[in-house]
């Protein structure tokens, strides 16, 4: 699915009233229909008060259709008007004027902290004030009805997003932001959705279409795709009959250090149920036995020294890498990233202390291979980084770090982003079990076993943490967010290429009587 910019759904929206000849006003017909249609099947006629507070632009107008449809239609329907400008917009004026048509009593209009109304836990409360128009921070009496409605237990609405936050710049006041409990966003997610200091205020949300026009969705370079399971299924290669190990490739994972062995066999591990072909491990010399051991499938190289890695010494051709999980940041071990980064030639994933390395000695970028794919969490981005402000602040920065060096950068976070130049995915798998020791060695072994039977780096680093986080929920659902270990996750990968192609359930038709 796309992510859309605010500008882009303006454009969408203009586009769409030209090619299917319809008024803004129908759209915000048809925009307004839907949220009404969602809150009529859910409360089937029921009389709880629903309390709806429209702002004075095209948010508020729809505010004001869903009002009127749940009027007509029998609802106990409170509607205010936040009148914090005298600029309204045209379209909510006409179904301002359209309200008198379905009821007497007017929108109550709504000027100062007097005019709050009580509301009572069992209530719902619609927030229709602003939508993606937002253009400054609420102040006033505003941003306190705002805080107001947050203390209220009511079970709170949002109309395309709440009221405080914009669809894709960062957020201005914390404490001006609607908590919705449940947004029902038109046509595409926005991209404050999924970032860690914007999307605590959108717990839940739903896409109602709203017809915008179709050529334009499908022709568009969005802002960033969402990785769902439909995605994700285009990405799957199929195997063939006469495939043979060699087939998949030969993963290398260079990992490890003393103490920290266990790295290298979650990666390595993680490489094989991903599919690759062969593995070889990479590790100091005490990670010998431990690797022969732990993962009789693997081969193991050793580094000269006992506790670190030196020198990389192959006697193979890789077909990918994933380097740095547990590494630690000697300064042997930077100078054997240096001649690992100038002389090979396979696709590589570069991870944890590789990524710190990089940080710590910034020539390691003048030799890093074209199209790698670093994984850092949020404290290995801004070393390598710098401090960023926020968010969005992160993401162009990462962006630029991608573009400068040629290479994709996967923000690890609760919706891991990947970032290739001005390409985001936004992932939509994975939970809070899945912040545990190891949970991102499983996801390098993942990225490099896909590397290794060929998929392009790309679609691996996209692809691979779809499937890490498809993994993460599968465990999850059997022992708890708490309990979810790293090998957990890399036990049930192969149950996460099966949910790949499962049918989501139907709902059951009721029995015919004959
Ligand atoms: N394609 C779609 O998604 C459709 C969306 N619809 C709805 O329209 C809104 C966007 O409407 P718009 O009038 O552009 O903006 P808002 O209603 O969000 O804001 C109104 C207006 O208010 C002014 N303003 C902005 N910030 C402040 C502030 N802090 N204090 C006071 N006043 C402020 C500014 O002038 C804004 O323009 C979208 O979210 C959907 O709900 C259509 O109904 C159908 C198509
Ligand atoms: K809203």
């Amino acid at each position: 699915m796309k992510i859309f910019s605010s500008e882009q759904l303006y454009q969408a929206d203009q586009i769409t009233t030209e090619k299917q000849q319809i008024t803004p006003s129908d759209l915000m017909e048809r925009a307004g229909t839907q949220i009404f249609n969602w809150l009529h099947q859910r409360m089937q006629g029921a009389q709880v008060p629903i309390h709806i507070f429209c702002g004075i632009g095209n948010n508020g107008g729809d505010g004001l259709v869903i009002g009127r449809l749940l009027i007509e239609n029998g609802y106990n329907v409170h509607m205010y008007v936040v009148n914090c400008s005298d600029k309204r917009s045209k379209n909510f004026l006409i179904n301002y004027d359209r309200i008198k048509n379905v009821t007497k009593s007017w929108p109550h209009l709504m000027t100062s902290e007097e005019d709050f109304p009580e509301i009572n836990p069992e209530d719902i409360i619609i927030d229709a004030i602003f939508g993606i128009g937002m253009n400054r921070k609420l102040d006033g009496w505003v941003k306190k009805l705002i805080q107001y409605l947050n203390a209220e237990k009511a079970f709170k609405l949002a109309v395309d997003m709440p009221t405080g936050l914009y669809a894709n710049e960062p957020l201005q006041d914390p404490e001006a932001v609607l908590q919705a409990n449940h947004t029902l966003t038109f046509q595409a997610p926005k991209l404050s959705f999924f970032l860690p200091e914007t999307g605590k205020y959108v717990p839940f949300f739903e896409v109602l279409e709203i017809g915008l026009d179709p050529e334009f969705l499908h022709t568009t370079e969005p802002l960033a795709e969402l990785i769902a399971k439909q995605e994700a299924q285009k990405f799957y290669k199929q195997r063939q009959k006469f495939d043979h190990k060699g087939t998949y490739g030969h993963a290398l994972v260079i990992a490890g250090s003393y103490g920290k062995i266990g790295a290298a066999i979650l990666a390595s591990k993680s490489a094989f149920k991903a599919g690759a072909g062969l593995v070889t491990s990479f590790v100091p010399k005490c990670g010998y036995s431990i690797l022969q051991t732990a993962l009789p499938e693997a081969m193991v190289l050793t580094d000269t020294e006992d506790t670190f890695i030196t020198d990389i010494q192959l006697n193979f051709e890789p077909s990918a890498i994933a380097v740095g999980m547990g590494i630690a940041t000697e300064k042997k071990t930077v100078s054997a990233l240096v001649k690992l980064f100038s002389e090979t030639k396979a696709p590589m994933v570069i991870d944890a202390d590789a990524i710190n390395c990089i940080s710590e000695n910034k020539e390691l970028l003048k030799v890093l291979p074209k199209y790698s794919i670093l994984t850092p969490h949020l404290g290995e981005l801004e070393r390598l980084l710098g401090p960023t402000k926020n968010d969005f602040d992160r993401i162009e920065k990462t962006k630029a770090f991608s573009k400068k060096n040629d290479v994709i950068v996967i923000i690890k976070g609760a919706n891991t982003i990947t970032v290739f130049g001005d390409k985001l995915y936004v992932n939509t798998t994975g939970n809070p079990g899945m912040a545990t020791a190891g949970s991102g060695d499983v996801l390098s072994g993942v990225i490099a076993g896909l590397l290794s039977q060929g998929y392009d780096p790309l679609i691996a680093a996209v692809f691979g943490v779809y499937l890490h986080g498809s993994a993460g929920n599968i465990v999850s659902q059997q022992v708890s967010y708490e309990a979810v270990m790293a090998s957990d996750i890399s036990n049930a990968l192969g149950n996460a290429y099966l949910a790949l192609f499962e049918q989501e359930p139907q709902p059951q038709e009721e029995p015919q009587e004959k």
